[in-house]
């Protein structure tokens, strides 16, 4: 380890000794931590890092003024869409991102070093759960969806398929992902099949330009944002163990999309066989407000615009038809080649310009004492993963439906919107549409089919509500097999009861009726249903 003479003059020359005002009066545990963080800081990158911030932070913080003029919506050519094409098209896509993933060349890599600071939460978001009656978390939700769409794969091309699943942690979540895997035997993917790698660290710092000491003995230090995960690839050999599976394209997401298709067939054969080197999942904005990224086009290059940095007078434009001028609302799913990820670590990364988040960060006063922040005082540095998209050469986006594939879990229940209640109602729905899709009827307890699309989707379930209010049935088609596509409370817990519907033939078809303890009075329709993984090969057509 560096003595701290080494140490204070690499911070000198960083230009921030003031890191080290405490030192002398710490106990030999804390001062050997505080000279541990600080020993990796390089003083130039340092000095860099902290120029950079306090220049930034001088700057007025507004949408750069000429941007307006410079933004352009995406060309209809750069655009496919996954509902707006004859169901032959989509059927070639679905075929060929099978293919991919028959092959073994399909990787998927989530995002996964955030903070959670909105939901309010203080492990990983990835552990959290909405509510479902099933109590599953969102690293279970993507983990059975990876597990279903290896099955699908395999079951059309008669393989043993594998998605490696590549998960980028940061210090504060590295630790309780890990552990979290571990208790729950990896969700039953083989652990070998499961990377995880930690993006680096960035200290914060004041609006002068000085790394924020938050305790005597700590630096403040914060990820450094999504788009670190290209330095992350690097320092961890990632790419590397990817080019040893053979994997040659990644699908990259973030946490807290509770829709999120994992390795999305159709998303990854679209963009094979438009010969794209990068793309970029979109939605329909749902309002101009909506804090989501736009995707199009800045002097004439496919690019994101973050929500933070368009003005609302640009995000409110609208297009001749009267829609959004930039309605590509940004998901967070990015299709990349592994050659172009190799591009990007090995040149382009350097290039990219981080961001500036103003926020409130705990530092400590002169006399040593920790002060709590009202006002924001700190900045945190941050790069975004989707600042590469100008180096591609062959960028793409591709539409989705919203009710299908967008809905994130940022807020907690006090937000009005993507919380947990609408996590859990959006992800109720979706299954609900795929059960159907894959030939199930609702019954309701006197065997009379409930309506196809039920009227009131917005019923809260609350957990823990303690009377069941309403039972129901459903049949499904011998095919679908219940344990796979249904979310449904654990086998033996009190909340859920079957019993065999007589007249329905053994293996053929199976009935199952559950008492729903979570259901609003309103409707009698929420349910708890399936994840069919990517649910597209099971969208066959039901018994008559
Ligand atoms: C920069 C970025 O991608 N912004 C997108 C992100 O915004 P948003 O601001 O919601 O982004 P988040 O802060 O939720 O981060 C997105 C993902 O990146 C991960 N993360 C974040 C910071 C970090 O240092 N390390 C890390 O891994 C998070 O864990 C999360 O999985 O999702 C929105 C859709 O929901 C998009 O419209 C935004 O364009």
């Amino acid at each position: 380890m560096a003595s701290e003479l080494d140490v204070r003059a690499r911070l000198q020359r960083a230009g921030q000794e003031h890191l080290l005002r405490f030192c002398a009066e710490l106990a030999p545990g804390p001062r050997a931590a505080l000279l541990a963080q600080l020993e990796p800081l390089e003083p130039e990158a340092l000095r860099e890092h902290c120029r950079r911030a306090a220049a930034a932070c001088a700057r007025p913080p507004a949408p750069a003024p000429d941007l307006a003029a410079r933004l352009r919506p995406l060309p209809p050519e750069r655009v496919g869409s996954a509902s707006g094409v004859a169901p032959q098209t989509r059927r070639l896509w679905e075929e060929e991102g099978f293919h991919q993933i028959a092959l073994n060349k399909v990787a998927v890599l989530l995002l996964a070093g955030g903070q959670g600071t909105r939901l309010g939460v203080t492990y990983p978001k990835g552990m959290y759960q909405v509510g479902l009656p099933s109590q599953k978390t969102l690293y279970q939700l993507q983990a059975e969806r990876i597990r279903r769409v290896e099955q699908l794969a395999g079951e059309r091309y008669g393989t043993r398929c594998t998605v490696p699943w590549y998960i980028m942690t940061s210090e504060f979540t590295l630790g309780p992902t890990a552990k979290f895997f571990k208790e729950h035997d990896f969700f039953h993917l083989d652990p070998n099949n499961v990377v995880m790698f930690e993006q680096r660290m960035l200290p914060a710092v004041t609006f002068d330009g000085r790394a924020i000491l938050e305790r005597k003995d700590k630096v403040a230090m914060a990820p450094d944002g999504n788009g670190g995960l290209y330095c992350a690839l690097a320092d961890h050999q990632v790419l590397e163990d990817m080019e040893r599976r053979g994997v040659e394209f990644v699908h990259v997401y973030c946490v807290d999309n509770i829709l999120v298709r994992l390795a999305d067939p159709v998303f990854i054969g679209f963009c094979v066989l438009r010969g794209a080197d990068c793309g970029a999942k979109v939605v329909e904005k749902a309002s101009p407000e909506e804090p989501v990224g736009v995707v199009c086009q800045v002097d004439g290059v496919p690019q994101v615009v973050e929500y933070s940095e368009i003005s609302p007078q640009t995000a409110r434009l609208r297009a001749p038809g009267g829609g959004l001028l930039y309605n590509a609302g940004n998901i967070c799913n990015h299709f990349f080649t592994r050659d172009f990820l190799q591009m990007v670590t090995r040149e382009f990364e350097p290039l990219l310009k981080p961001h500036v988040a103003v926020k409130k960060v705990p530092y400590v006063d002169e006399e040593g004492n920790p002060v709590k922040p009202l006002e924001p005082n700190g900045i945190k540095m941050e790069k975004f993963v989707f600042d590469v998209l100008p180096f591609a050469k062959n960028f793409v986006a591709f539409q989705v439906l919203r009710g299908e594939e967008f809905s994130p879990l940022k807020n907690a229940d006090s937000a009005e919107r993507d919380n947990p209640s609408t996590a859990r109602r959006a992800l109720l729905a979706q299954h609900h549409q795929w059960a159907l899709q894959a030939g199930a009827h609702f019954l309701d307890a006197h065997g009379a089919r409930l309506p196809e699309q039920p009227r009131d989707w917005r019923c809260t379930c609350k957990a823990g509500s303690s009377s069941p209010r309403s039972s129901w049935t459903w049949t499904w088609p011998g095919h679908c097999r219940p344990d796979s596509l249904l979310d449904l409370p654990a086998p033996g817990s009190p909340r859920l009861r079957t019993q065999p519907r007589p007249g329905l033939q053994g293996g053929k078809q199976a009935a199952l009726s559950f008492w729903l303890q979570n259901m609003d009075h309103r409707s009698k329709h929420a349910g708890s249903l399936h994840e069919g993984g990517n649910c597209p090969a099971t969208r066959s057509p039901g018994p008559k």
